[in-house]
C-alpha cells in the first residue's frame, strides 16, 4: 500500500495530489477490507465515507478543527488518517482501538459518540463556544440520513437557524440507515437527489448572485418568494426554511467535487447543511450487494463474504423473532415496533409475516414509546423490541405516557447487560434500574430460551406495561426441565440447599449455576432461585429463603444501584430480617469494550470471581 503507507499522522494527506488521493482511496478500502474481515466491525458504512472523510481532511486542519461524527460507526477513515492506522489489528477488542470516536484516545476526536442524532447537537454546542471564547476553527457534523430521523437532529436544527457563524453540517446520504431508511425524510431526500440536475445551475446562479452589490438579498428575496421558480432554484427548501443554507448534491465519492463545494460551504455564515450522496459498502462486491448485513459484521471471509463462524445454536433474538411471528399469527391485535433495528431485534420476521401491523419508525425510540402507548390506549398489543442502551432515549415516554396510564405495552429489550465490542455507549446496563424505579412497570428477565418463549407470551397478555430484558448471544439451554408456570412476582427455586441462597437475574442464571457448582466442589451448600421478576419482587420466596439460610447473594448485569441486589436488599431491611446480603452487579462505572467472557472477569462477574467473593463472605459471619 505505497501511499497509505506515507500517511502517518495528521495532515500527512494534505502532501498528496490528485492522483495519489484517488489511489490512497483504493487503498484504504482495501485495508479496511482486509482488518474488518479479521477484527469484525462496522464495514459497509466505512467504505461509504472513504472520500467524504478525505476531503474533510484536506479542508480541515486536526486537531484543530473539530469534527463530530454521529453514531461515530463510519470515523474509521479518520481513526487511520489520524495516526492510528497501526492500531486497527486491535480494532474493538478489549484495551484497543475503540470502534467509535473516544476523545481518551485522540485529540482529533472532538466528542465521543454511539448513539444516533446527537452530532449537530453538539456542533452547534462547539461553535457557539467558540464565539464565546474568541476562538477560530471549523467546526463540521457529519451525520447520516439514517441519523437525520432521530428527533434530536431537528430540535438542533430548530436552535440553529440563530448560527451567525460558520458551522458545517454534512448529510451522508446513502439511502440506508442500517436497512432501507424510512420515512417522510427519506423521501425528502430522495426528491432533493433527482435535483442534482439542478446543481450546478443552482450553485452557478447562488455565486453569481452572491458576486452583485445586493446579490445576497436577492438570494433572500427568492428564498421567500412562493413562486414554483424557487422550488427550481433552491431544492433544500426545507432547510433553507428553517434558516440553514442548503448546498448539494455532490456526489461523495470524487473528491474535487466535494472540496469545491466544501470551499463554499465555508464561506457560509451560519449552519450550512451539505448534502452528500454516497454508496454504502462501496467497493467492496458482498457490502455493495447487502449493505445490512455488512452494516456491523463478525469476522468473514473476503473471497466469499462469508461469516468465518457459522452460528450453531440460536440466540435469544431468534427465539424473540420465532415466538412473535407465532403470537402474530395467533392474536391479530399484537403489533410490533422498532427505531430502525428491524435486522437487529429479529423482527424482520414479523415485518415480512404482518406488513401492516409492523412500524419502523425510524432511529427514534421515545418517539416510539409515546407511539406504542397509543397503539395500546387503542386496544392493540404493543411489542416495543429495542436494545437496552437505545431505550434510555425514551425514559420520560415510558413514565409519563405509558406507566402513567398503566398502558400495556411490552418492551422487549434486547442487548440488555453487557454486549462486548461495541463497548460502553451501548452495555445495558441501566435498564433494570430505571425502569424499576417507575410506579406500574413489571420489570422480568428469562433463564433460558423456553423461559424467554413463555414470558414473551405472558407479557403481550399482561394489562399493563411489562419490559422483558434478555442479553446479545446464543440463548442459555440449561436448566430444560425447570419450567414452573410464569405467575406475576413469583420466582423459581431450582437448587433447595442450605448456608447460602443465590438469587440470580435472568442471562446470569448460566453464571450462577457454574457458582452453585463451583461452592459444591469447596464444600459449601448453595440454593439456586431465578428472580424471574425484578419488578414486583417475590418477598414471599425472600423472606423465607433469607430466614433459612446465613447468607442471601444477588447477581445481574445491571450496575447495582437501583438494581435487582439494592431492591432485595431494601426489602430485607424493611422487613427487618437480618440475613447478611451481598451484592454482584457491575459497581458504579461504565464498561469498556471487549468480549463479555473479558469483561465479566475484568469487573468480578465471572463465575470464579462471584464465588471467591461469596466465599470470602461468608466465611466472615
Ligand atoms: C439511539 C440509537 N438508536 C439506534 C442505533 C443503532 N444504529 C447504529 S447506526 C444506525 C443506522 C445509521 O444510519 P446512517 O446514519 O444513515 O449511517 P450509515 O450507516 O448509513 O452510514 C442505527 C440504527 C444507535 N446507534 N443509536
Ligand atoms: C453502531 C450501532 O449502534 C449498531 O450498528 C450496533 O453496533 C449494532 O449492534 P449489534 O451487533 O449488537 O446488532
Ligand atoms: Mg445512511
Amino acid at each position: 500500500m505505497a501511499i497509505l503507507d506515507k500517511i502517518n499522522q495528521m495532515n500527512d494527506i494534505k502532501d498528496l495530489n490528485s492522483q495519489e488521493l484517488n489511489l490512497l482511496a483504493e487503498e484504504i478500502r482495501q485495508f479496511l477490507v482486509e482488518h474488518i474481515s479479521v477484527t469484525g466491525g462496522h464495514l459497509a458504512s466505512n467504505l461509504g465515507a472513504v472520500e467524504l472523510t478525505m476531503a474533510l481532511h484536506l479542508i480541515c486542519n486536526f486537531p484543530k478543527d473539530k469534527l463530530i461524527w454521529d453514531v461515530g460507526h463510519q470515523s474509521y477513515t479518520h481513526k487511520i488518517l489520524t495516526g492510528r492506522k497501526n492500531a486497527f489489528d486491535t480494532l474493538r477488542q478489549f484495551g484497543g482501538l475503540s470502534g467509535f470516536p473516544k476523545r481518551s484516545e485522540s485529540a482529533c476526536d472532538s466528542f465521543n459518540t454511539g448513539h444516533s442524532s446527537t452530532s449537530i447537537s453538539a456542533g452547534l454546542g462547539f461553535a457557539e463556544a467558540r464565539e464565546i471564547l474568541g476562538e477560530d476553527y471549523k467546526v463540521i457534523s457529519v451525520i447520516g440520513d439514517g441519523a437525520f430521523t432521530g428527533g434530536m437532529a431537528y430540535e438542533a436544527l430548530n436552535n440553529a437557524s440563530r448560527l451567525k457563524t460558520n458551522f458545517i453540517i454534512v448529510l451522508n446520504d446513502n439511502k440506508m440507515s442500517i436497512s432501507e431508511n424510512v420515512g417522510g425524510f427519506s423521501t425528502h431526500l430522495a426528491a432533493l437527489r433527482t435535483a442534482e440536475a439542478y446543481q450546478d445551475f443552482k450553485s452557478g446562479v447562488h455565486s453569481s448572485l452572491n458576486k452583485l452589490p445586493y446579490g445576497d438579498r436577492v438570494i433572500r428575496r427568492i428564498q421567500k418568494t412562493k413562486s414554483s421558480l424557487k422550488q427550481l432554484l433552491i431544492p433544500g427548501m426545507m432547510f433553507e426554511n428553517l434558516g440553514v443554507t442548503y448546498l448539494g448534491p455532490v456526489d461523495g465519492h470524487n473528491i474535487e467535487d466535494m472540496l469545491r463545494i466544501m470551499r463554499e460551504a465555508v464561506k457560509v455564515n451560519g449552519a450550512v447543511v451539505v448534502h452528500v450522496l454516497t454508496e454504502k459498502g462501496k467497493g467492496y462486491t458482498p457490502a455493495e450487494r447487502y449493505p445490512a448485513k455488512f452494516h456491523g459484521t463478525a469476522a468473514f471471509d473476503i473471497e466469499s463474504g462469508q461469516l468465518k463462524k457459522v452460528k450453531e445454536k440460536a440466540d435469544y433474538t431468534d427465539v424473540f423473532s420465532s415466538v412473535m411471528k407465532k403470537i402474530g399469527d395467533q392474536d391479530p391485535s399484537v403489533v410490533a415496533v422498532t427505531a430502525a433495528m428491524a435486522d437487529g431485534t429479529g423482527l424482520k420476521r414479523f415485518r415480512n409475516a404482518f406488513p401492516d401491523r409492523f412500524f419502523d419508525v425510524g432511529i427514534a425510540e421515545g418517539h416510539a414509546v409515546t407511539f406504542s402507548a397509543g397503539l395500546a390506549a387503542q386496544g392493540l398489543k404493543p411489542v416495543f423490541a429495542v436494545y437496552s442502551s437505545f431505550l434510555q432515549r425514551g425514559f420520560d415516554q415510558i413514565v409519563h405516557d405509558v406507566c402513567m396510564q398503566k398502558l400495556p405495552v411490552t418492551f422487549a429489550i434486547d442487548r440488555a447487560g453487557l454486549v462486548g465490542a461495541d463497548g460502553e455507549t451501548h452495555q445495558g446496563i441501566f435498564d433494570l434500574s430505571y425502569l424499576s424505579m417507575m410506579p406500574g412497570m413489571t420489570v422480568m428477565a428469562p433463564k433460558n430460551k423456553w423461559e424467554l418463549a413463555a414470558m414473551l407470551r405472558w407479557a403481550v397478555n399482561f394489562e399493563g406495561p411489562v419490559a422483558l430484558r434478555y442479553s446479545r448471544g446464543q440463548a442459555y439451554e440449561g436448566l430444560k426441565n425447570y419450567h414452573q408456570k410464569i405467575a406475576l412476582g413469583k420466582s423459581e427455586k431450582i437448587y433447595d440447599e442450605s448456608q447460602i441462597a443465590l438469587f440470580a437475574v435472568g442471562n446470569m442464571m448460566e453464571t450462577a449455576v457454574k457458582v452453585h457448582d463451583l461452592l459444591k466442589e469447596r464444600g459449601y451448600d448453595c440454593t439456586l432461585v431465578n428472580a424471574r421478576f425484578v419488578k414486583p419482587l417475590d418477598t414471599e420466596m425472600l423472606f423465607e429463603t433469607a430466614r433459612e439460610h446465613l447468607m442471601i447473594a444477588t447477581l445481574e448485569d445491571n450496575v447495582i444501584k437501583g438494581g435487582y441486589g439494592e431492591s432485595v436488599m431494601a426489602a430485607l431491611q424493611q422487613a427487618g430480617i437480618q440475613t447478611k446480603v451481598e451484592m454482584f452487579g457491575i459497581r458504579d462505572c461504565f464498561v469498556e469494550q471487549g468480549s463479555v467472557e473479558q469483561l465479566r472477569r475484568a469487573i468480578g462477574l465471572d463465575a470464579e470471581s462471584v464465588t471467591e467473593q461469596i466465599i470470602r463472605g461468608f466465611d466472615q459471619i
